[in-house]
Formats: C-alpha cells, sequence, structure tokens
C-alpha cells in the first residue's frame, strides 16, 4: 500500500513515514560547474523508467535560471533559495522538499516517485548527503540511494588542482559519470580516468555524450524502482566524520544580470567573446537566456568553450527578461563589470 500520501500524527504527512518502502528513494547528483549536470538530468528524465522524477536544483547566482534550463514539468522541479546548497544548508532543503510533498498533498501535484537533487557546481555533496540520512524530518521521508557525480572531461584536470569541491565530489561519489569525451584528446581522457582511479577508486565510471547514459547502469535498482530489494551493504562511513568547508564559497564570485528590454546579440557576442579572450582561465561558468530580437536564446560556457547558443521556440516560463550569471574569481568578475554597461545597455547587476 503506497503510505506516502497519509498525514502523520503531526499533520505533516512525511513524518509517518517510517517504513523503508514508503521513504521516497534519493539521488544526489552533483559535479563542479558546468561539468554537464543538467543535461544529464534532462536526457535522463526522458528516460520511461524514470517517469515520476521530482526534480530539486540549487544555483549559485540570484537569479534563477535552472528552471528554466530543465526541459522538465515545472511542477516537479522546484529551486532550492540561491547560494551554495553545502552552505545554507538548515532550512533550505527541508523548505524545499516540503513545498514537493505539500504540493503534492493538496493535489496540486502529480505522484512522484523519486527525487533527484542538483546542488551548485561550487557544492560540497557531504553535507547535503548528512542532512538527507541525519536530520529527522527528511531522514523519515526519504532514502539516499545513490552519488553521483559527472567529470568534465576537457576541464576536469585542472579543476581537480584548483578546485577542492571538485576533488571532493569526485571523492564521494558511488559512480562517476565522464562528460564531453567528445570534446576531449583521448590521451587527456586517459590520464584523467587514472587520476579519477586514485581519488576514488571504488566508484564505476561511466561515460555520457551530452548526457546519454543508461539510467540502470547510473542508479541502482532502488532508486528506480522503491520496492527493489535493499543490498546488503554497509552504511555511508565517510558521511560520519565529514565537515562542511563552511566558507569555501568566498574564493569565487558571481554576477546575475538582468535586462527587461530585448539585448542586441551582435553587441552581446562581442562583449562575451571580449571577457572569455582575456579570462578564460578563471571564468568557470557562463549560463543566461537571453531576450533578443526573434525570441529567447540559451547561452552556455565554461573556461573558453562557449556552446553554440541555442534558440528556443518559446519561452520556457512567463518571465521574459534576459537573465545572465557569470561566476568566476573576483577579479574577473569585476573586469565584466566594468565594460558591461557601456557594452550592452540595459543589462542591469541584480544589486
Ligand atoms: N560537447 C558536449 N557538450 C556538453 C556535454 N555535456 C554538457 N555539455 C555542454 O556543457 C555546458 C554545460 O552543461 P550543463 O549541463 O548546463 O552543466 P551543469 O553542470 O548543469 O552546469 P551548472 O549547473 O552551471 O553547474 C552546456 O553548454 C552543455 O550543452 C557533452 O557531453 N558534450
Amino acid at each position: 500500500m503506497d503510505t506516502s500520501s497519509a498525514p502523520g500524527r503531526s499533520g505533516h504527512w512525511f513524518l509517518s513515514q517510517d517504513t523503508d518502502s514508503a521513504r521516497l528513494p534519493v539521488a544526489l547528483l552533483s559535479g563542479f560547474l558546468g561539468s554537464g549536470k543538467t543535461t544529464l538530468v534532462n536526457t535522463l528524465l526522458r528516460d520511461p523508467r524514470m517517469a515520476g522524477t521530482a526534480v530539486a536544483v540549487n544555483e549559485f547566482g540570484e537569479v534563477p535560471l535552472d528552471r528554466d534550463l530543465i526541459a522538465h514539468d515545472r511542477d516537479h522541479t522546484v529551486v532550492m533559495a540561491n547560494g551554495c546548497l553545502c552552505c545554507n544548508l538548515a532550512g533550505d532543503m527541508e523548505d524545499a522538499v516540503m513545498r514537493l510533498f505539500s504540493r503534492r498533498q493538496s493535489g496540486g501535484l502529480p505522484a512522484f516517485e523519486r527525487l533527484l537533487i542538483e546542488p551548485s557546481g561550487l557544492s560540497d555533496p557531504a553535507p547535503i548527503a548528512q542532512a538527507i540520512l541525519r536530520n529527522p524530518l527528511l531522514a523519515r521521508s526519504m532514502r539516499l540511494e545513490a552519488i553521483v557525480c559527472t567529470v568534465d572531461a576537457l576541464f576536469a584536470a585542472t579543476q581537480l588542482a584548483r578546485h577542492p569541491e571538485t576533488r571532493k565530489q569526485v571523492a564521494l561519489a558511488d559512480t562517476l559519470v565522464l562528460t564531453k569525451t567528445d570534446l576531449a584528446a583521448p590521451e587527456v581522457v586517459r590520464r584523467l580516468r587514472a587520476d579519477l582511479a586514485g581519488l576514488n577508486p571504488a566508484a564505476p565510471v561511466l561515460t555520457a555524450v551530452q548526457g546519454e547514459v543508461d539510467a540502470a547502469a547510473l542508479f541502482p535498482p532502488r532508486f528506480l524502482d522503491r520496492t527493489a530489494t535493499a543490498p546488503d551493504t554497509a552504511p555511508r562511513s565517510f558521511l560520519a566524520a565529514d565537515e562542511a568547508d563552511a566558507g569555501h564559497t568566498a574564493r569565487y564570485a558571481s554576477a546575475s544580470l538582468l535586462a527587461e528590454s530585448p539585448l542586441d546579440w551582435r553587441a552581446f557576442e562581442a562583449w562575451l567573446r571580449r571577457i572569455r579572450i582575456a579570462h578564460a582561465e578563471n571564468l568557470l561558468r557562463v549560463k543566461g537566456l537571453l531576450n533578443v530580437a526573434g525570441g529567447p536564446v540559451v547561452v552556455q560556457g565554461v573556461h573558453h568553450v562557449i556552446s553554440a547558443p541555442v534558440r528556443l521556440d518559446t519561452w520556457p516560463s512567463i518571465d521574459m527578461r534576459s537573465r545572465l550569471v557569470l561566476i568566476a574569481d573576483r577579479a574577473t568578475i569585476e573586469a565584466a563589470r566594468e565594460s558591461w554597461a557601456e557594452a550592452l545597455p540595459g543589462l542591469l547587476a541584480r544589486p
């Protein structure tokens, strides 16, 4: 019997979820900025075995974008408060999960079978996993089935060397997913595989070009089928001793830009090219949904690689403002800040 919609003693239905099969299977999808998490989610969600998956996304940047970039039933997607999920954990995840559950309970949301959490690319998965395992509210309603980490074949070697977040994400994953192998030289991929084996020898390494991966290889059976038998494995011991590095995002800066009126695409492209050429090494992420002549355009970039802009047929939501997020070191954000006002009148930093 599905007890998941029965109200509990406290009035919150999720407090009553103490049988194992009634708890919602959860997978955590970590991976550094721009490593292909959303691409993987979008591809997975097209798989019939993933039907009924709710998605919770967390972004580092003040203008919400990912909800519009996840090609999913918007009612099945919740955005967790801006910032780094692992640093602002208290409340954010509870809030997000409670919003999903209460919408389901009120009939405003179709039933869902599992939850995929996509934290921001700067998040440490350990405290998030700990919260699911230990927070009384979350632990009663959810069970952590998998920690997956996307690894950017093109940039991971540098990210592993420069960003401790990447090392942590790789080290804690049950399964690693190498992305962008279509862009990286075979020798680079071979060396990266050796580095990954050194950091996390137990994790299988799958490959996903444009997010194409077999859901059954990526997730344990109990994530896809909540009634499947639990494997006889030891609890995740690494989580017990782990402490979050609460100040870790201080070395990164972000700019969140908004424009109410349509942007001049040529001026935008020329501005972005200048930023990319001058600051590629420190430009960790560019992500935007822009209102330009002809309709909305998605812009994506990581370091010097800016993907071909994607024109959308329709706006994914009623918000038709241009939104752009840059994540980099402070000097790069300052340099960008000095140039955009002149190059792109109308594109304003969100205060
Ligand atoms: N060529 C190629 N591009 C990819 C692949 N996977 C992702 N991308 C591109 O890489 C860029 C970043 O991908 P996302 O899926 O948005 O990355 P993300 O990890 O969700 O990014 P954040 O949420 O900002 O951390 C996009 O332009 C994708 O189209 C791949 O396997 N091959």
